[in-house]
């Protein structure tokens, strides 16, 4: 498996490739026959990934060669040592013998002894590493939870310093996969009892009767109840978004941004069969993920289709109940599942994606009948992607912010939803990073 893992994190690394895409390739090609093989190899990369700039960081301090400077495959094999010897259950000797061999099995004989070197001086001292100083705070929350140092200043900008070491510190947790229950064809309790039989661990959910948290699975494609769309993958955070809004049996539902198709289904779900849910996207490939999970998940109420979002459609307008706009943004409330945002993501990024949610809404907002609702999420804690958002909302377009406090669970109200919108947070709330607003478009006078 360390093998296997070494050539992800090259191909990671050289082919600028994203984590979960590198990673999902391999368990295609080798398919580990062991549930712990496989366990092992995706931590092993999950984990090297998530964790670089604190390896490094370790790393440079015993190294003579500073990693920046290093052979890119000597650099994966030193990351995975030091992971292995800092962050699992590994025994110390096999993780810096097996980094020996692999650097001669790959034609690196004469640097084996910098490589052992390296590793048996990391085990040695253990119990005395670096702590990066405090005093510079951005620099040590960068280091210490292995996020650039632009996104540190950010968040402490944003959140304040207690707060952003929070949420960072929760990305590096482990989280269980949270579902959602397909109501239309069984019940929470049922899927929980079904689950079981599978052999998986299931957990109620914190804040939704029908989600449920599952572990202990090794392939989600081998569950027959997942492969009978008896549920969604979809973390509660976003479940949420579509439990605030008021989709009722008869609604026209469409969603301008779906791809997988999460609140599209979650959408028509609510219906019973009634009504329509219009799932957009902008390319193909998209739209066949939508179609994809929808031959999974069976709801005849659903229209795929291939639109951008920027172009306005005349025979939409004033005609729909609900509006989706779950807007494409930074994603910086889901670094914790996906270990590239972070790296990727950049400032610039950041303003531009702000801007193009703005565009889409100049658009999509006319789309809803007077009466109707939008909701408008992001998947972010970028403050200029959601808050500042909801105040362009507000001055440049009719639409009026309405509470959402009556739809949200015990723990989650006085959270400023009264207001109309809701931010979740990592490390306060059991869930990503998630941003909800509702929307109404004043009847016409
Ligand atoms: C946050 S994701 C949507 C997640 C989805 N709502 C769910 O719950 O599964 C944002 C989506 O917006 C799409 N997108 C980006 N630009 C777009 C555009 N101009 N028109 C339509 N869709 C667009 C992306 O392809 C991406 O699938």
């Amino acid at each position: 498996m360390r093998a296997e893992a070494l050539d992800t994190l090259i191909d990671i690394e050289r082919n600028k490739k994203l984590s979960h895409i590198a990673i999902g390739e391999t368990l295609m090609r080798h398919q580990f026959e062991k549930k712990s093989d496989r366990a092992f190899y995706t931590r092993l990369c999950e984990g090297v990934t998530e964790r670089k700039i604190y390896l490094d960081y370790i790393l440079d301090t015993y190294s003579k060669t500073p990693m920046r400077k290093c052979k890119p495959l000597i650099r994966s094999l030193l990351r995975m040592g030091a992971y292995q010897i800092l962050f699992m259950d590994v025994r110390d000797a096999a993780a810096c013998s097996e980094a020996v061999s692999l650097a001669k099995k790959r034609g690196f004989a004469r640097l084996s002894g910098f490589v052992n070197g390296v590793l048996r001086t990391i085990v040695r001292e253990k119990d005395r590493l670096p702590v990066p100083d405090k005093k510079e705070f951005d620099k040590y929350l960068s280091i210490t939870y292995s996020v650039p140092e632009w996104l540190s200043r950010l968040m402490i900008d944003q959140y304040g310093a207690q707060t952003a070491e929070m949420m960072f510190a929760s990305f590096l947790e482990a989280r269980p996969l949270t579902i959602r229950t397909n109501l239309s064809v069984i019940t929470p309790e049922a899927l929980e009892e079904e689950l079981k039989k599978e052999g998986v661990s299931v957990e109620r959910g914190t804040y939704l009767p029908y989600a449920l948290t599952i572990s202990h699975l090794n392939y989600l494609g081998k569950l027959a109840a997942f492969r009978q769309g008896k549920f969604a993958v979809q973390d509660e955070s976003s479940q949420l978004a579509v439990e605030v809004a008021d989709i009722n049996e008869g609604d026209f539902v469409l969603d301008v941004c779906a791809a997988p198709g999460g609140k599209t289904f979650h959408a028509a779900d609510r219906l019973h069969g009634t009504g329509k849910v219009l799932s957009r996207d902008l390319t193909e490939y998209k739209t066949d993920l939508i179609e994809e999970n929808k031959d999974r998940m069976c709801y005849e109420n659903v229209e795929v289709q291939q639109w951008d979002a920027l172009v306005e459609d005349e025979s939409l307008l004033e005609s729909v109940d609900v509006l989706l706009a779950d807007l494409p943004c930074s994603g910086l409330g889901i670094m914790g599942r996906k270990n590239d945002i972070k790296y990727q993501m950049t400032q610039q990024q950041l303003s531009e994606l702000a801007q193009l949610q703005r565009n889409i809404l100049s658009v999509i907002w006319k789309y809803v009948k007077p009466g109707g609702e939008m909701i408008f999420s992001t998947c972010t804690l970028n403050r200029g992607e959601n808050i500042e958002n909801i105040r362009w909302i507000e001055e440049n377009t009719p639409m009026r912010l309405v509470s959402i406090e009556d739809y949200l669970p015990e723990t989650l109200k006085g959270r400023t939803g009264s207001q109309g919108y809701l931010q979740l947070i990592p490390g306060k709330d059991s869930c990503d990073g998630f941003f909800i607003s509702k929307f109404e478009r004043p009847e016409a006078r």
